[in-house]
């Protein structure tokens, strides 16, 4: 029979105790889930990131404290300081200015009464761009002793390993006054040559593609080689008499540029010159053959070796590909397969520039392993679900296990029925959990940061709970991350917490996701047997609780007021 309607004295106390209860009623709820999960209702205090983040904020203040220079304020780090690099760049104009003119005007007649200005303001821009390097620059750069990064002492440290640098800028100009306006005064500037190899390092370890700077900077050893022999070519000539042999220059036309054009010829061995006659000529000639022979051809090396190893990732690519080919055709798999394989390959490659990550990261110390995972990857974790509530480590720790993997449009990544030995993280693109008579029926597509293959995982092997309870279809192309149950568990033993957190979570999924497994579920739990016992209610929670905990306040309130 139906209940008896409710009888209600006066509405204003009725509707006071039904809030009573309903906030009895959440209270209960409350405390039902910390029981099992202490962070449940408490996020603030599960993840310990805000006092990492605190911690890391005054390790970072403290450093910068310590890096100040108390003569000359902030000190550089030349590793990282990007404003540093480019501040070296304009250095190596200068250092390069100096190398290719101190030379070319030290052997060419370029000294003319006109031009002479125009050189003094060059050379001067150039002095202040070295003066200022060594005061403002060198002088307040950390560097390296047995290991500590030095930034105390950096005067004794100037003293000791700026000499070259002191050297560099020494005015020995100043002997114009007395032998007049000759650049081999200026010959110290090129001690600076230490500025342009760390200009050349740092410029390398930022480049994303730093074999562009290796090429540029062969292609640059190879025209200073030609320029050094053009330069020699014209003090032969000099020494000859321009003009007196068929062999010299023959002063005719751009000097510069028609002695380059011998070094070209000469060094790199091209050959079709003027014969040498004399002793003084033929020994030139022969020294340049052999020089173009040995510095050419080691330089032509250099380049070779440079474009190679820009180029080992590609040719690594294509020949696996190659190798996984030829081994189908001479295995005769189906076309439909190799065309698959194919697909995968190219897609994997154009996807990640490489087959696979992980053979790049094993290589790397642990620490910055974990430094790129947890950058690439810990925000999309901590917004995943079912980490919720876990240790922060415990995801660290899971980052460093996770590998990545592509499945093409259409690849099954689950099937029903199977046993889950693995669950994936989806890292972009998605896919389909289908079902029904050809899997026709898409129940959901779940996108990039979603977890799946959880439930089957989760479970115990008894009564078959670590079954797939669903297929599931990579829609277009699904790059996904893969956490084997194997490593999940050997993680899980040292957070017991989180463990808890898991089996919590994965037993409310079997509940909501697997009809028959759950029934199964609540028999083990009848019987105690996954998780331990099932805490008691607490007794205040317990006076209150059932489930006609509505009807008893009511019959309590009616008696009383009659
Ligand atoms: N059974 C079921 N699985 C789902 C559903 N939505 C997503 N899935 C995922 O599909 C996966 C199939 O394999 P698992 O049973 O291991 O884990 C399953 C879930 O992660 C759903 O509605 N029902």
């Amino acid at each position: 029979p139906p209940p008896p309607a409710h009888i209600v004295i006066n509405a204003y106390a009725d509707e006071q105790l039904r809030s009573i209860a309903k906030r009895m009623k959440e209270r209960l709820n409350l405390y039902k889930e910390k029981v099992v999960d202490q962070y449940a209702s408490s996020p603030e205090i599960s993840p310990p990131v805000k006092a990492d983040q605190k911690k890391k904020e005054e390790q970072e203040k403290k450093k910068k404290e310590t890096l100040m220079d108390p003569v000359l304020g902030n000190t550089i780090d030349p590793f990282t300081d990007r404003r540093y690099i480019a501040w070296l760049s304009l250095v190596t104009l200068a250092f390069n200015y100096n190398t290719w003119f101190i030379t070319a005007r030290l052997c060419f007649p370029y000294h003319t009464e006109g031009i002479i200005p125009f050189w003094f303001v060059l050379d001067t821009l150039a002095d202040l761009i070295y003066l200022t390097d060594s005061i403002l620059f060198q002088a307040r750069k950390q560097y390296v002793k047995a290991g500590d990064i030095i930034v105390k002492e950096l005067q004794k440290h100037r003293q000791i390993h700026g000499t070259l640098d002191v050297m560099s800028v020494m005015p020995f100009d100043l002997l114009y006054l007395r032998f007049g306006f000759k650049s081999i005064f200026r010959i110290n500037r090129l001690l600076k040559v230490d500025t342009f190899f760390e200009f050349s390092d740092r410029l390398e370890s930022i480049m994303a593609k730093a074999y562009i700077w290796r090429v540029i900077r062969t292609i640059g050893y190879l025209l200073f080689m030609l320029h050094l022999n053009a330069c020699f070519y014209y003090v032969a000539s000099d020494y000859q008499g321009i003009g007196k042999t068929k062999w010299v220059y023959s002063g005719l036309g751009s000097a510069y540029l028609r002695c380059y054009y011998y070094a070209v010829r000469s060094l790199i061995n091209i050959g079709g010159l003027n014969e040498p006659h004399t002793v003084f000529e033929i020994t030139f000639q022969m020294t340049n053959f052999f020089t173009g022979v040995f510095v050419f051809s080691s330089l032509i090396g250099q380049m070779r070796d440079v474009i190679g190893a820009a180029t080992a990732a590609q040719t690594y690519f294509r020949s696996s590909m190659d190798g996984t080919v030829d081994y189908m055709v001479n295995n005769h798999i189906p076309s439909l397969v190799q065309n698959r394989v194919r697909t995968w390959y190219t897609y994997t490659w154009d996807a990640q520039g490489m087959l696979d990550e992980s053979e790049l990261l094993d290589k790397m110390p642990l620490v910055m392993r974990t430094a790129i995972a947890v950058d690439i990857n810990l925000s999309t974790f901590q917004k995943i679900d079912l980490f919720k509530g876990c240790d922060q480590q415990m995801l660290v720790d899971m980052l460093l296990r996770l590998k990545s993997i592509v499945y093409l449009p259409g690849d099954f990544v689950v099937k029903k029925g199977d046993i889950g030995k693995e669950m994936y993280i989806i890292k972009s693109g998605a896919v389909q959990v289908v079902g029904g008579p050809d899997n026709s029926i898409v129940f959901v597509t779940l996108k990039a940061g979603c977890v799946f293959g959880e439930i089957s995982l989760l479970q115990s092997s008894k009564d078959g709970g670590n079954r797939r309870t669903a297929n599931v279809k990579a829609y277009g192309f699904a790059n996904l991350f893969v956490l084997e149950k194997k490593d999940l568990f050997d993680i899980l033993v040292h957070y017991p917490e989180s463990q808890k957190v898991l089996a919590r979570k994965g037993r409310k999924l079997m509940k909501a996701k697997g009809p028959a497994a759950a029934k199964a579920e609540v028999e083990k739990q009848k019987g105690l047997v996954l998780f331990g016992p099932k805490p008691p209610t607490p007794k205040m929670l317990r006076a209150f609780g059932g489930k006609n905990f509505l009807a008893k306040i009511k019959v309590v309130f009616y008696i009383h007021v009659q």
